[in-house]
Formats: structure tokens, C-alpha cells, sequence
């Protein structure tokens, strides 16, 4: 089954001289379920193409169905329904907001998406930060703010959690911890990981690997033996 299915994707930015081919007349379907890494070096597309899976950006042409409902004719309203129901993002920033503590950056995802204030502790108990509720985001490790800002992602029970270089602020360890329980989200509860990556070495832990080359998915790697976290050579 195919969470996404993207046909001839086009996204170009600005006019006349100053234009950007950022996706090319590029396909790709993507699978439901999986863990999935989008490889590519800097300006192949990557962020455009994730922008546009999220409802966070609009194709310039080209078809993109999420569970087989075109999004790409989607009208902003719809789009800001999309987001807060079905999609949890993660950037290599945590933007956590300074004044609200760890449980609270957490619980306004769940109000936003309509849950019960329960599910925002379910999600930090995902994440293994049950014991930092009350602290601030200033006092919490870099490691451990992307752990609030995953749990915050996850605090609307999305179908999917699209991560723009997750680990990409973070020191080996504990980028390594990020990659964990991104994995135990995607095994434990079945949500559909889509990670960017510039590493070749973070793409062998992915079921399934989209590279991407000037605007343009060039290859898609299904690896039956995904390695563990702990195994990428940084
Ligand atoms: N809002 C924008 N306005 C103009 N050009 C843009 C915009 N966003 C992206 N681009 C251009 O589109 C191309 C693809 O950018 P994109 O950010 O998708 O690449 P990427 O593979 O994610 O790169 P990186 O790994 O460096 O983040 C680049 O040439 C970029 O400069």
C-alpha cells in the first residue's frame, strides 16, 4: 500500500532569470509503513520534495496523493488540516517555544490536533523523557530538545513524521539516540518515517533509501537488512 504516490512533480521558484528548477518532472511512490531515507547532496531537491509531502508547500505542477486523496489540489484550508492532522515534522532546529516547558511544547500539539492531553505524556514516554516535563527547553541537552520536538511531532498521532535532518545539530551519540527511536516509533507504533540525509552511512538503517540528484529521484534502494543505529559510522 502507498502512503504517497507523487507523478512528474514539478516545483520551480522565482521568475525569469532568477528561476529555480527545484524538482524536475520527478515520480516516486512511497510506501506506508516504512523507514524511509531521502540521500542526496545539498540542492538535489530533497527539502522541496518533503515540503510538499507535508502540505507545507505547493507544486508548481505534477500530481502528489496521500493515502490516494490528490493533495496537490488542495486549497490552503485543506493543506492546514493535512498538517494538523496526519503529519508530525522534525527539523534539525527543535524551534521549541523558550517560555513553555517540556510538557507543555508537547501538549499544544495535542490541542491543536484536537487529543486528549493524555496522548502528549504517551508521546514523551516514546521518546524516554517522562522525567523532563517541567524543565524548560534551556535546560535540556540538544539531544533531548529533538526528543521533545519528536514527542511533539508525535503528540498529534500522525500518519507520517517527516524528519529534515533530525540529526544534523547533534554529536554522534547522540544523533545515534535520535536514530533510535525514530526506529522504535516506525517498528513500535507503525508510523511512516521519511528522514533527509545528506550521510550515506545514516541511509544503510533505512528500509528503503530515494536518492535524489539535480531536482530529480534518480534511484530507489529497497534494503532487506537495514543496520542498527548503533553500527553508522558517523
Ligand atoms: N524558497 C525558495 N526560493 C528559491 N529557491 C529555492 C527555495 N527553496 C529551495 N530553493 C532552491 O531549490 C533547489 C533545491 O533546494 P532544496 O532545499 O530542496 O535542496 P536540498 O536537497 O534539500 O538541499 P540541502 O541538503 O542543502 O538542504 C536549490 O537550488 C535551492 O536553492
Amino acid at each position: 500500500m502507498n502512503l504517497y504516490e507523487v507523478k512528474a512533480l514539478t516545483k520551480t521558484y522565482g521568475e525569469n532569470q532568477g528561476k529555480v528548477l527545484a524538482l524536475n518532472n520527478t515520480s516516486v511512490n512511497i510506501e506506508k509503513g516504512k523507514f524511509i531515507v531521502v540521500l542526496g547532496p545539498s540542492g538535489s531537491g530533497k527539502s522541496t520534495l518533503l515540503n510538499i509531502l507535508g502540505g507545507m508547500d505547493i507544486p508548481t505542477s505534477g500530481q502528489v496523493t496521500f493515502n490516494q486523496m490528490d493533495i496537490s489540489k488542495y486549497n490552503k484550508k485543506q493543506l492546514t488540516k493535512l498538517r494538523k492532522e496526519k503529519i508530525g515534522f522534525v527539523f534539525q532546529s527543535y524551534n521549541l517555544l523558550p517560555s513553555l516547558t517540556a510538557l507543555e511544547n508537547v501538549e499544544f500539539s495535542t490541542e491543536i490536533a484536537g487529543l486528549k492531553r493524555e496522548v502528549a505524556k504517551e508521546a514523551m514516554a516514546l521518546v524516554g523523557l517522562e522525567e523532563r516535563y517541567n524543565h524548560f527547553p534551556s535546560q535540556l541537552s540538544g539531544g533531548e530538545q529533538q526528543r521533545i520536538s519528536i514527542a511533539r511531532a508525535l503528540a498529534k498521532k500522525p500518519e507520517v513524521l517527516l524528519c529534515d535532518e533530525p540529526t544534523g545539530a547533534l554529536d554522534s551519540d547522540t544523533g545515534v539516540k535520535i536514530l533510535h527511536v525514530l526506529k522504535s516509533i516506525n517498528k513500535g507504533q507503525g508510523t511512516s518515517i521519511i528522514v533527509i540525509t545528506h550521510s550515506q552511512d545514516i541511509a544503510k538503517i533505512a528500509d528503503v533509501v530515494i536518492k535524489m540528484r539535480n531536482g530529480e529521484v534518480v534511484e530507489v534502494i529497497e534494503n532487506p537488512t537495514p543496520i542498527s543505529p548503533d553500527q553508522v559510522n558517523w
